[in-house]
């Protein structure tokens, strides 16, 4: 971290957000909000984020070997670029620290190794993350041939996660052939039902802002989840302050819908 960063309270400057972020490319997302959620920002002036603060959103970041995964953690968290490829031996992770709204939150980023060899060993950090990010080298087509394969397990361990479809190292093509690949990816991002982004960490192009968009979705998904599952709710009839009990059938019906305040 460099040391001319200001920290405010507990969170450097440069993770402070107070606007949602965009969506890289408005055609290729599932997640149509361009804004926090008229509840969650009442919640976060009210100062009424429950254990929304104090949690930990967890993303996983997987994809073939040599795609540029570590290089793009780095670039963010460090704000460096390293040449040279080092591979990464099962799995690895950085913790910021950011504040959405004023409230305090954290985004844990597990990079895991492309190798074969460490597949087993990285699958079993995915369980639990709310957030999968599958890369693939925009200058290599096999590469996004096999995001399909590595979204499928990813998820089949996370908790009904926001989905992300990332290309890298952007600055290797001429804006006619990144014209060519973005077409291609769109449509498998679509078929992922993931929102796709563009980035380089060679030059920094689009890094920050799509891990600022990771965040203001996860947090605002999962402070509503919570807010919708604040129980008893009552409502005033007449002098009568009446308590709701939710029945099961629509706890139910919750549990299926997932996490659509995404969507
Ligand atoms: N030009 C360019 N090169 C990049 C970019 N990102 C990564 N690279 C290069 O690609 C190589 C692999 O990068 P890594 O970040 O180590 O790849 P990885 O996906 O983490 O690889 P594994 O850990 O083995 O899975 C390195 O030589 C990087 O310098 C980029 O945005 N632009």
């Amino acid at each position: 971290m460099s040391s001319t960063r200001t920290v405010i309270g507990a969170v450097p400057s440069d993770r402070v957000i107070t606007k949602f972020s965009q969506a890289f490319h408005p055609d290729a997302t599932p997640y149509q909000k361009v804004n926090f959620h008229p509840k969650v920002k009442a919640a976060c002036q009210e100062n009424r984020t429950g254990r929304v603060g104090l949690k930990i959103t967890k993303a996983v970041l997987v994809g073939d070997v040599s795609i540029g995964k570590t290089c793009m953690v780095n670039r963010f968290c460090h704000d460096v670029f390293e040449r040279e490829y080092k591979a990464t031996i099962g799995v690895d992770f950085e913790v910021e620290k950011f504040s959405v709204l004023s409230i305090p939150v954290t985004l844990q980023v597990w990079d895991t190794a492309g190798q074969e060899r460490f597949k087993c060993i990285a699958a079993s950090y995915y369980r639990g993350a709310q957030v999968v990010i599958v890369a693939f080298d925009l200058t290599d087509q096999p590469s996004l041939h096999h995001v399909t394969k590595w979204m499928e397990d990813a998820c089949a361990n996370a908790d009904e996660p926001i989905k992300f479809l990332v290309g890298t190292k952007k600055d290797l093509l001429s804006p006619a052939s990144y014209a060519e690949v973005e077409k291609l990816a769109v449509k498998y991002a679509k078929r992922l039902e993931a929102e796709f982004w563009a980035t380089s960490s060679k030059t920094g192009e689009n890094v920050q802002d799509f891990f600022f968009r990771v965040m203001c979705l996860a947090f605002d998904c999962a402070l509503l989840r919570e807010l919708d599952t604040e129980k008893p709710a009552s409502k005033q009839i007449g002098n009568d302050l009446i308590h709701i009990q939710r029945s099961q059938s629509d706890l139910y019906e919750k549990k299926k819908r997932g996490p659509k305040c995404c969507t």
